[in-house]
């Protein structure tokens, strides 16, 4: 299984998508075609647990070098650890904008002594068969990564990234453009300025920064693995396909329109 963590301490990019359509040959589909990881996403989606869990199957079996990872819904105890439970080797938790939020999320995502996380027979565990190896392992192997999508989470970077077990900052372009009243204008001033600034923070912290790029464009991905992004979000599933086949119809009715 591809361990997140250890690529990012070897100072390797790791670069995924996202799964937001819930079907499981998509997201077989996609660990096979190379990434990373395939994140799935429960926030903005109408897949629930039990989903998630057959998503994580596909995935692995689309190929055993892609992990798993979810974008929560929230920070709550109660959930958060039976995702992990479930198989995510990475979560993304969205709109924290607190230090007391980072911790929370922290402690439901690992195992005493470093946090809350009840111990059950679960997927993760293989079923209670390595329970005790995946009770060591999976502190040292789940990404914990705080997305950073308000004005206000900027604001109080220092205080998020300075609590331990947070692994990466994962910035959402959307909400954050929204949160300053400059919703997806993504070359205005003020978002650049707030990029710089967690920017900065990750480096001063040593917090691996990442950012989804929504819009499969592969260049504006590179140049932020340039500018020192080393966790990438390559668009998700239903904006590639969106994508394609809005090109595709709208190139074939011009040439059928001649
Ligand atoms: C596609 C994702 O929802 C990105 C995100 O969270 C954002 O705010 O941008």
């Amino acid at each position: 299984m591809r361990n997140l963590k250890q690529a990012l301490a070897n100072n390797d990019t790791i670069v995924g998508t996202w799964c937001n359509s819930g079907s499981p040959i998509i997201a077989e589909l996609l660990a096979s075609c190379g990434f990373d990881y395939v994140c799935v996403d429960v926030e903005h989606s109408a897949v629930d647990l039990p989903q998630t869990q057959q998503l994580f199957q596909a995935i692995t079996a689309g190929s055993p070098n892609c992990a798993p990872m979810v974008r929560l819904h929230g920070v709550d105890y109660s959930l958060v650890k039976r995702y992990v439970d479930a198989g995510a080797r990475g979560v993304v938790c969205p709109l924290i904008t607190t230090k007391a939020e980072a911790e929370l999320l922290v402690s439901a995502v690992k195992y005493p002594p470093h946090g809350k996380r009840g111990v059950g027979f679960c997927r993760a565990n293989r079923f209670g068969l390595r329970l005790a190896e995946e009770f060591v392992a999976a502190n040292e192997e789940v990404l914990i990564a705080v997305q950073i999508e308000h004005i206000d989470a900027v604001n109080n970077i220092d205080e998020i990234l300075s609590v331990p077990g947070v692994d990466a900052v994962f910035i959402g372009p959307y909400d954050l453009t929204a949160s300053m009243g400059i919703t997806a204008q993504f070359e205005h001033p003020d978002y650049l300025e707030a990029r710089d600034r967690i920017l900065q923070a990750c480096q001063k912290h040593k917090i691996v920064a990442g950012i989804h790029v929504v819009q499969p464009n592969t260049e504006e991905l590179l140049k932020r693995s340039a500018e020192g992004y080393r966790f990438l979000a390559y668009s998700l599933d239903i904006t590639m396909l969106m994508h394609t086949c809005t090109a595709g119809v709208a190139q074939l009715r011009s040439f059928l329109a001649k």
